[in-house]
């Protein structure tokens, strides 16, 4: 059996909740100016275990606020564990924050270039293959392709990210709500995307709300409830224990 692409064991990390506010707040009128070093301390996700295989569709389930962005970070090497670790075998394309990467006094040509090269495209490749990322993100970017990328909408950032991103050639996929973000057209070409990009073989990690788009791609699921792993199954059990967890 291929050894796992993405192994977490005992994952756990800590954060600290509003920690400006609480030194000012606390400190001045509760502690005063003595202060418990845990306070605010957090695990958002905590005693972790799970395997992903190389080609799995996996997806991620549970409420807002639950720790499912945070393990994309995580997998993506953003955000280091404070117990336990994950280990990655293979390049990770992040379609997280898809605008993230752009900066805003660039224009969308100058971006395409940015963010590729970022990722590691060549200018070769990018110079190759403009016309057909500038199409794929739609009639509005490719007229508008000259404009600085502040005067672009929300929507078109995302679908330039993604046309970017899309032509990776990493082996495993994070994807965080991106389909919730764009028009239905944009949500078509995603669509045929993530299942070509599956076709190929690559791994995908998908945090969704939705479950059209989780059982359309996923086999695989994980459900997180209160930053615990409470389910790791069939896509079809995460979602029933989530469904379960909502309807009450
Ligand atoms: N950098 C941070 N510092 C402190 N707390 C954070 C940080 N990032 C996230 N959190 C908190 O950690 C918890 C988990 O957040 P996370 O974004 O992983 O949840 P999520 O399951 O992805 O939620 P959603 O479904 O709303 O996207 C939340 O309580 C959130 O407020």
């Amino acid at each position: 059996m291929d050894q796992p692409i993405i192994e977490a064991e005992n994952l756990g990390i800590r954060f600290v909740r509003n920690r400006r506010r609480q030194l000012r707040l606390r400190e001045m009128f509760i502690h005063k100016g003595g202060r418990h070093p845990d306070a605010g301390e957090f695990w958002p996700l905590r005693n972790v275990n799970f395997q992903v295989r190389p080609g799995d569709a996996m997806g991620i389930i549970g409420k807002n606020g639950t720790g499912k962005s945070t393990l994309l970070r995580l997998i993506a090497g953003v955000l280091i564990p404070d117990e336990g670790g994950i280990k990655v075998r293979g390049a990770v394309a992040p379609l997280l924050e898809l605008s993230a990467g752009f900066s805003n006094d660039l224009t969308g040509r100058e971006n395409v270039h940015l963010v590729g090269s970022l990722h590691g495209l060549s200018s070769a490749y990018l110079k190759r293959n403009f016309d057909e990322i500038i199409s794929f993100a739609g009639e509005q970017c490719e007229k508008a392709i000259d404009t600085p990328v502040r005067h672009y909408s929300s929507g078109m950032k995302v679908r330039l990210g993604f046309s970017v991103i899309s032509h990776l050639q990493h082996p495993i996929l994070l994807m965080d709500e991106v389909m919730a973000v764009g028009d239905a057209e944009f949500r078509k070409k995603c669509y045929a995307t993530i299942e070509r990009l599956l076709a190929e073989g690559r791994t995908l990690v998908l945090v969704s709300h939705n479950e059209n788009d989780l059982t359309r791609f996923c086999t695989r699921g994980l459900y997180f409830n209160a930053g615990r792993l409470e389910v790791d199954g069939t896509v079809r059990e995460a979602l029933d224990a989530y469904n379960n967890v909502v309807r009450t």
